[in-house]
């Protein structure tokens, strides 16, 4: 069985006062549920807070980005080990708006994965296709491109700190969500990729979360898919109804 996993990308929302007033609002909706693991990924100047506040609850607290260097002469940038040390042990990588605003590349990428695993973090590793990629037939291919690049170089027995994130760029905050069949159709294609690669156990392990415009409408469909194995939630998780709603939604 794979973990199933919803987790909100607060991305650069909420202030102190704000992610006080989400996190009690999620903690008394939440209903501890062991088959679903909830994450929630604050801006870097909240995490110590939600870490304290989320410390007797089973809902773990993910980074939205991190430094690929140890330490050193790289203003305002956040180490895996300083991620570490206020017991954050979870990041999400290679997000598309970290691609395209912040230019981050696959070689990069890579870098920032090896350096979450050496600090013994997990890693939530972001795929995904523009819409003219799209349009153009070549979704597969740059995901493909963007695994084999950012990270197919972990070795196997790491992969147990690996979990994929596809979503298409198109549909991210655009309220246009992929169908539960194109969702299903690029998860199989991702997990047959790494099988290809790592064999199908280790590929039948991985779990792979859709993200693009999920709401509580429309994630029970999409959850229902063979290869989706959760979500990762934007706008819909700045209100704690929805995302517990999703969170609920296996
Ligand atoms: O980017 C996303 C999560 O990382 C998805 O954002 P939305 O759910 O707002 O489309």
């Amino acid at each position: 069985m794979r973990d199933k996993i919803v987790a909100g990308n607060w991305k650069m929302n909420n202030d102190l006062a704000q992610t006080e007033d989400l996190l009690s609002n999620i903690k008394k909706l939440y209903k501890e549920n062991r088959e679903v693991r909830v994450i929630v990924a604050p801006a870097f100047t909240n995490l110590h807070h939600a870490f304290e506040s989320l410390r007797d609850s089973p809902i773990d607290v993910a980074a939205q980005n991190m430094n690929e260097h140890k330490e050193g002469a790289y203003t305002g940038e956040v180490s895996a080990q300083m991620l570490s040390s206020i017991g954050i042990k979870i990041v999400i990588l290679g997000h598309s708006e970290r691609r395209a605003i912040f230019n981050e590349t696959d070689a990069l990428l890579a870098k920032k994965v090896d350096a979450a695993l050496e600090n013994d973090m997990e890693v939530i590793f972001c795929c995904g296709e523009e819409l003219s990629e799209r349009k153009g037939e070549k979704h597969f291919e740059v995901v493909k491109s963007q695994l084999e690049n950012g990270l197919f170089h972990v070795a196997e027995g790491q992969w147990s700190k690996i979990v994929i994130a596809y979503e298409p760029v198109w549909a991210i905050g655009t309220g246009e969500t992929a169908s539960p069949e194109q969702a299903q159709e690029m998860h199989a294609f991702i997990r047959k990729t790494i099988a290809e690669k790592f064999g199908s156990e280790l590929a039948n392990k991985v779990a792979i979360l859709y993200g693009g415009s999920v709401k509580p409408a429309n994630a029970q469909e999409i959850f229902a898919k063979e290869d989706v194995d959760g979500g990762l939630i934007g706008g819909a998780s700045l209100k704690a109804e929805d995302f517990i709603a999703i969170a609920e939604a296996f």
